[in-house]
């Protein structure tokens, strides 16, 4: 570990919002690499992910959580949990609300649990995707946002464009406490490697499903082992998790086109993230109902 300055800041933030509203591509745009799993079809981050944002004189450490939702099953739940138990170990919360849309119930049910917490932790109100929009309605956003509730800070960003991402940076820092960097340098995220590698399979075959169920696959890394004789290839071992067999289908698709897109897509991001070339053997299988099965959900990571 490097030593600090005295004044060195250190701590964790975190965004919340409603699915789709720009947290993972802004938790991605503050770190400057892909560690969190970003896809246009809401509710797809279900680990919290940290980035790390290292600088001479502070380290902010961003925690992702999953969108807070109305649980239907057991995952659900979970997913509810984690949101609320990292919201009471963070420094700082960013509250985000996309430019383009209407602040609706879905932010409102946000707010009230976040108010909750507004008192002991500073809360943001953060506008994304401002380049979706003419100034003015962000401008109109941000009077609307501030209605919603009591903001340590209201700000504007895109991280498409890198509008503010430097400022809200600095501010997120500003509400860390003096203390020592709390991870090495470079070190981008404390999550195993083979968890984000599951991810970003995940993602990929989420983006080759078009038409349902995001919540219906999970992955598993099973082994990622030095090729033999080679110290340039990485043999990885995963298992995509369906919980129906006609979900199988659609994910292997006609003669396999699919999962194999899927295989060469996810093969692509984990040699840009691994710095290695590798091999995947992807297999799928049908584990019933695995969201609603409490032993399923512990081997697949829940
Ligand atoms: N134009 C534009 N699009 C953005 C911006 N930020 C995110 N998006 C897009 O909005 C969609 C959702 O972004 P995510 O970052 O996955 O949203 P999220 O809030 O993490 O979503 P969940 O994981 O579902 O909770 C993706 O298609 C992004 O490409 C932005 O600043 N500008």
């Amino acid at each position: 570990m490097s030593s600090s300055p005295a004044d060195h800041r250190s701590g964790f933030a975190c965004f919340v919002g409603r699915p789709n509203a720009g947290k993972s591509t802004l938790t991605n745009a503050l770190i400057g690499t892909k560690v969190a799993i970003t896809s246009s079809r809401p509710q797809t981050t279900r680990h919290a992910i940290r980035g790390i944002v290292h600088r001479p004189e502070a380290q902010l450490i961003v925690v992702d959580t999953p969108g807070l939702h109305r649980p239907r099953t057991l995952l659900g739940q979970r997913l509810n949990d984690v949101v609320r138990e990292t919201w009471a170990e963070v420094d700082v919360v960013g509250f985000c609300v996309p430019a383009d849309q209407k602040i609706g119930p879905g932010d409102r049910f946000i707010a009230a649990e976040l108010a909750k917490v507004a008192r002991r932790t500073p809360v943001f109100g953060v506008v994304t995707k401002t380049d979706l929009v003419p100034a003015e309605r962000v401008a109109q956003q941000l009077m609307a946002l501030q209605e919603v509730m009591d903001f340590a800070e209201l700000i504007p960003v895109s991280a498409v464009d890198g509008y503010q991402v430097t400022t809200l940076t600095d501010l997120l820092i500003g509400r860390l406490p003096v203390g020592p960097a709390l991870y090495p340098g470079g070190e981008l995220t404390d999550e195993p490697e083979t968890t984000l590698v599951a991810e970003l399979i995940r993602e990929a075959a989420l983006e080759g499903v078009r038409d349902e169920l995001p919540h219906s696959i999970a992955v598993t890394v099973e082994e990622m082992v030095p090729r033999e004789g080679r110290d340039d290839m990485l043999d990885v071992h995963a298992v995509m998790y369906v919980e129906r067999p006609s979900q199988k289908s659609i994910v292997i698709g006609r003669a396999g086109e699919r999962l194999k897109h899927v295989g060469s897509e996810a093969r692509r991001q984990i040699e840009a993230l691994l710095g290695s070339k590798i091999f995947l053997d992807l297999r799928v299988k049908v584990a019933k109902d695995w969201q609603r099965d409490p032993k399923q959900l512990r081997r697949l990571g829940f």
